[in-house]
């Protein structure tokens, strides 16, 4: 049988910055590659089926039905990201467009059966998806086709996230409410963390609360900040920690005086595990797996979910999960945690919770084994010097914990990946006595501190092969092949621009270039090779699509080895980058240790101190501030991170960038002002920027108060912050200063901002915002007519309205939204101005003007607009440049695909290309039948 591989769909905007990580990932792709061309019958393993046998998981007479499925590919399976209106329609759009044509049942084409695509009976709201089709199928059914095409866009777009199903359940059991304090402790590359903020996104106000998502291993953070971009939530941050050694810090405490300890309310422990759950995404799984792997695993895990209990709210709920069915990573896991926390931690009976979700009760007994034999218990290996623990056998004690309510799940039962998930209670604070002994107090065999530092460089015990830290993303690897291409391309373009970025702060050491003529730059090098692996990557991809392996393979290969040497060369710009950053810090440092800021209440300071001392930061961002060498410096109350106040260059968190705090009034007032920034908008208190480039930072983020407060209270600078917060305003160079803002507003931060928004707003009638999205401009009719004579096919604004409004602006940034009529405005008090379309949205009129009194109303901030920060949710407003002769947007050419299907889509647009496969669905061919 041949098992077509399918794309990865993965990113959203852009892609995967991180090019190294990428080309690390290629061997195991290669490796799925290949398997994934396996007969079924190869995608077994003796020692895999003898241990699980053993293990009595799967219930008597299913053995063959869950080997079977083991062997075969898994369904599509997507989630709509976000909830509300947007994603409701999206739903409907999916069902009356696409899915209905399966009304009369599975579609048979060619005697294959085509099933009905469903959506998942236990996820809300219908938003979860499975759908069963191969690529051959899609090429013979255009219907197929179609889905196919529209769910990569609105996967780019960010509307729709492919992820397996029975990943989605843990965020579910979590039950996370706005106002709550959620961790993720291994949260890469963040499926799950991206629930957790819509789930804290979800009310209808702006949440207080907030995601901390934590990995140990940066590249995979940095995959992460990407996945979870889409969310556009200032309620994030992105942290790199072992999990288990994740740091005590603090927070203001309720009454606002006292500093308390940060406790969460929410915990989700996602463990590094051995990952035979995910053998259908990732066969390859099945050459590699050993028993070792799991029980490698083992204290680790036990260490990641002790810690996540102490972090724990006293009440709060915390899931620990792993997609892998061994009992020694689960209910041996879980077993030990209630014994050792000794009643502060109870199991949560949750079997009335998603009752259509099929289960197994957890194990109360299972056995133990090396790569020698099975022991029976403890006293037997260890006088055998096996290396294993005590904390992995079952006990009388252990069998009489509720294990019951722990949840497994398998793959035949609901056509998913293989899941083990448990809800666990804090009942009260733990024993203060307790821990996890490391192995070597235990025994005289593996280390856990040797476990933990291999467990950091990706989870995988020293000496064995590198299953350990399988999840979601091998999961993907696994798939991954057609869509590689592009998103290499995207991962180096963004990768280059960065680093070519002439005010790129420390990633840019291209003043390389030059010293000798005839030496190429390690960022030509990088990219010269970064297209070598592009084309490279073509050819793999075209030699799959002629099933010629053996090409695809030596092809695979020389992008490898391309993707290394592109690697190589911008790790060796880094190293030139890090020296130049490294010296404009010290620099820094010197200027400010003659000057004291000791303030970290994050107020803003009023000295402004004189540029031309000690604290100017040199380098290409006095030029790229638009020649400010000479306006004051600005000394900004506390630094963090990236070598920042106080700290030797080579400590902790020096890899990551540092956050600044944007309190400058010299930024901040022009700021209020051309935006018309609403009072209560706590601009100089919650903005930050990630650059020592005090004076004119090229981006600025925006921090919920929560976050905020932590960064701050976080004085011994513990937490390694690897994102944080929500890109609103980007520099913007500008030629004439007088009449501009040096800063424009960050298409993604504006859902955010908008309501707070006063001025520089635009109204555009549907037929005006459908023009802007496609073409990205629309001319000024003066404009056009002095210089091009009057005659043009380009798009020239006609509305009297948008004219009107548009010379009440300045001339730089505007936002430019949807109009709406007043009489959708009545019918929803308290929203903004901005409308999410319905069929209320007013009509392009070239002649008649709508009253003022529609159109110039700015939005009142409102509490209720925040909510819809989710960018499934986002108002449909643009970051606009109005200039002389066009006004134009800046945004992503996905993100526009996405406004313009929700403007279709709420228009209850129906597609007219179905007749084709209308007929087709009907059985009027001789091809292609229904199967009720
Ligand atoms: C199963 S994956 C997590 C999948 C993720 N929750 C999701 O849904 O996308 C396990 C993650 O744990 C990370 N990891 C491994 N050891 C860790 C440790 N000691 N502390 C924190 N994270 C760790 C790995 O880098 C990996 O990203």
């Amino acid at each position: 049988m041949n098992v077509v591989p399918q794309k990865r769909h993965k990113g959203g905007r852009g892609s995967d910055r991180n090019l190294q990580d990428h080309t690390e990932k290629r061997p195991r792709s290669d490796a799925a590659l290949s398997m994934q061309w396996l007969d079924t019958a190869s995608k077994r393993n003796d020692d895999f089926e003898e241990y699980y046998k053993e293990q009595d998981i799967v219930p008597e007479g299913e053995w063959e039905s869950f080997i079977k499925i083991l062997g075969t590919e898994l369904p599509v399976t997507f989630r709509i990201n976000g909830s509300g209106r947007f994603a409701d329609n999206l739903r409907d759009k999916l069902q009356s467009d696409f899915f209905s044509h399966f009304r009369k049942g599975d579609l048979m084409v060619a005697d294959e059966t085509i099933q009905v695509p469903k959506p998942l009976s236990w996820y809300p709201n219908n938003y979860a998806w499975h759908m069963s089709f191969s690529r051959q199928q899609l090429r013979k059914l255009p219907l197929l086709g179609e889905i196919h095409e529209f769910m990569k866009k609105a996967n780019d777009a960010g509307s729709i996230s492919r992820q397996e199903a029975v990943s989605m359940v843990p965020p579910l059991f979590l039950d996370v409410q706005p106002h709550h304090a959620v961790l993720d402790m291994c949260a890469a590359p963040g499926s799950k963390t991206q629930q957790l903020l819509e789930a804290l996104h979800s009310g209808d106000s702006f949440p207080s609360g907030f995601v901390v998502a934590n990995d140990s291993d940066l590249k995979r953070c940095n995959l992460l900040t990407h996945q979870t971009k889409r969310v556009c939530s200032p309620c994030l941050m992105v942290t790199n920690h072992s999990a288990e050694q994740f740091p005590e810090v603090k927070r203001t405490g309720a009454d606002s005086h006292q500093m308390e300890p940060l406790r969460f309310d929410r915990i989700l422990a996602d463990v590094p595990c051995s990952g035979d759950g995910t053998l259908r995404k990732a066969p390859d799984i099945w050459r590699r797996w050993t028993v070792a792997n799991g029980n490698g695993l083992h204290l680790l895990q036990l260490r990641i979910a002790l810690k996540g209990c102490k972090l724990l709210k006293v009440g709060g709920r915390m899931v620990y999960s792993t997609c892998t069915f061994n009992p020694i990573e689960d209910e041996a896991v879980v077993s030990e945690l209630l014994e050792v926390c000794r009643g502060s931690i109870e199991l949560v009976d949750v079997s009335g919770e998603m009752t259509a979700l099929k289960r197994l009760p957890g194990k109360k007994a299972w056995k133990v084994r090396d790569k020698v034999k099975w022991y029976s218990n403890w006293e037997e290996a260890q006088s055998a010097g096996a290396k294993l623990d005590p904390s992995m056998f079952p006990s009388p004690s252990k069998a009489e914990l509720p294990l019951e309510r722990c949840m497994r799940f398998l793959p035949h039962h609901q056509d998913t990946g293989g899941f083990f998930v448990c809800v666990l209670r804090k009942v009260s604070e733990l024993p203060t006595d307790i821990g996890v002994p490391s192995a070597k107090q235990r025994q005289n065999g593996v280390g856990v501190e040797e476990e933990t530092a291999a467990a950091e460089h990706g989870g995988v015990p020293e000496g064995q092969p590198e299953v350990g830290i399988l999840g979601e993303d091998q999961e993907e690897d696994a798939d991954m092949v057609v869509d590689d291409k592009k998103e290499l391309e995207n991962i180096v373009q963004e990768e280059l621009e960065e680093l070519e970025d002439p005010s790129g702060e420390i990633r840019d050491s291209s003043v390389q270039k030059g010293q000798d003529s005839n030496t190429l730059s390690p960022v030509e090098i990088a990219r010269q090779a970064a297209e070598q692996a592009i084309e490279a990557a073509q050819r793999a991809v075209d030699a799959l699509g002629a099933q010629d392996l053996a090409a695809c393979s030596h092809a695979e290969a020389d992008a490898q080895r391309a993707g290394a040497r592109a690697g190589v060369a911008l790790d060796m710009n880094n190293k030139a980058g890090k020296k130049q950053a490294d010296q404009k810090k010290r620099e820094y440092h010197k200027g400010k240790s003659k000057t004291t800021a000791t303030s970290r209440d994050g107020a803003v300071p009023s000295q402004i101190v004189s540029a031309k001392g000690a604290d100017s930061v040199e380098g290409e961002e006095d030029e790229g501030a638009g020649g400010m060498n000479n306006a004051p410096r600005f000394e900004p109350s506390w630094i963090r991170g990236g070598g920042g106040r106080n700290r030797t260059l080579s400590g902790r968190g020096n890899a990551i960038d540092p956050i600044v705090p944007m309190e400058d009034p010299e930024v901040l007032q022009p700021l209020l002002e051309y935006f018309g920034l609403s009072p209560d908008f706590p601009i100089g208190k919650q903005l930050i920027s990630r650059s020592l480039e005090v004076a004119r930072p090229k981006r600025l983020y925006f921090v919920c108060t929560a976050l905020h407060d932590i960064l701050v209270r976080d004085i011994k600078e513990q937490l390694k912050v690897a994102a944080i917060g929500l890109k609103v305003f980007e520099r913007q160079e500008i030629k004439d200063s007088n009449e501009a803002c040096f800063y424009r507003l960050a298409q993604e931060g504006l859902p955010f901002l908008l309501p707070h928004i006063a001025g520089q707003r635009v109204q555009l009638c549907r037929a005006d915002f459908l023009t802007l999205l496609r073409e990205k401009h629309l001319m000024m009719p003066d404009a056009f007519v002095v210089e091009h004579g009057g005659a043009s096919s380009r798009p020239v604004i006609k509305d009297a309205a948008l004219l009107k409004q548009l010379q009440g602006c300045r001339f730089g940034c505007v936002v430019a939204e949807l109009r709406h009529t007043a009489a959708q405005e009545a019918s929803q008090p308290g929203s903004t101005s901005v409308s999410e379309p319905t069929s209320a949205v007013e009509p392009c009129s070239s002649t008649v003007s709508p009253p003022s009194s529609e159109i110039f109303t700015p939005a009142a901030p409102s509490s209720a607009s925040g909510g819809g920060a989710l960018m499934a949710n986002a108002p449909l407003a643009l970051s606009a440049w109005k200039g002389k002769a066009s006004l134009a947007i800046m945004v992503d050419k996905n993100e526009c695909a996405q406004m313009i299907e929700k403007i279709a889509a709420a228009q209850g647009t129906v597609r007219n290309k179905m007749s084709t496969e209308i007929s087709l669905a009907e059985g009027q061919t001789d091809d292609i039948t229904i199967r009720p």
